[in-house]
């Protein structure tokens, strides 16, 4: 893990654009396509604003969430909503979005379908993953039903969460496909966060699930 230290969450989002524009390039020499898995939450949203002005080949990339939280696509907690709105926007626009929710449908229900669609695109290009204080990355929770299962080396590539903690059902990437991206990047605001990440490296990934898919990451960090 190679620890990266900003003055400022600006200088972080350019930075990490750049990083991540020519992780995207550098795969599209090679590949047809390139896959990109992009946490939710409030963490990315700066970066999609610089990355999404990049010049890449942007209809040659495809884009998932690494977690979905279970709400329509239009809800204000939807981590697919943010990332059309933060992401999919200028030169981006063109990249193709898989979309985890399904409106109306239990996500045991079309669990298989997702996936189905998720394995094609792997191993994933490029990652760029968040943190809770918790410790908890994509949608891993500390303690969640199914966490064990979701850390092991032959999980399903996506698995389904409902973590007591939050108010909704998830679905998450599991441990393997996070760590088997081949271009990683974890990005983390403020002290809280900093100091969960040191505990977490001393913590089993069952009580710190993020431990679990940091091999070879670039944790990228700023007040
Ligand atoms: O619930 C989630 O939380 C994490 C962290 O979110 P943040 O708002 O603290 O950045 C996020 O990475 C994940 O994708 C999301 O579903």
């Amino acid at each position: 893990m190679k620890f990266n230290e900003y003055p400022d969450q600006d200088m972080l989002a350019i930075e990490v654009a750049n990083e991540i524009a020519g992780d995207l390039k550098t795969h599209l020499l090679n590949h047809d396509t390139v896959s990109f898995a992009v946490a939710g939450g409030t963490t990315p949203g700066l970066i999609f604003d610089d990355l999404c002005a990049a010049d890449i080949e942007w209809d040659r990339v495809h884009v998932m969430a690494t977690d979905e939280r279970w709400v329509p696509q239009e809800h204000a907690r939807s981590n697919a909503a943010m990332i059309r709105a933060r992401l999919l926007q200028n030169r981006a626009a063109a990249a193709q979005f898989l979309p985890f929710h399904v409106p109306e449908r239990e996500p045991e229900e079309v669990l298989a379908e997702l996936e189905s669609r998720v394995v094609p695109e792997l191993p994933l290009s490029v990652l760029l993953l968040g943190m809770g204080e918790d410790m908890h990355t994509a949608s891993l929770f500390p303690g969640a039903e199914g966490l064990l299962e979701a850390l092991e080396p032959d999980a399903p590539a996506l698995t389904v969460m409902r973590p007591s903690s939050q108010p909704e059902a998830r679905v998450s990437l599991t441990a393997r496909v996070l760590d088997g991206a081949i271009a990683k990047h974890l990005v983390i605001f403020g002290d809280a966060k900093r100091r969960a990440l040191e505990q977490a490296m001393t913590l089993p990934p069952e009580t710190a699930p993020v431990q679990a898919v940091l091999s070879e990451a670039s944790v990228h960090w700023a007040p």
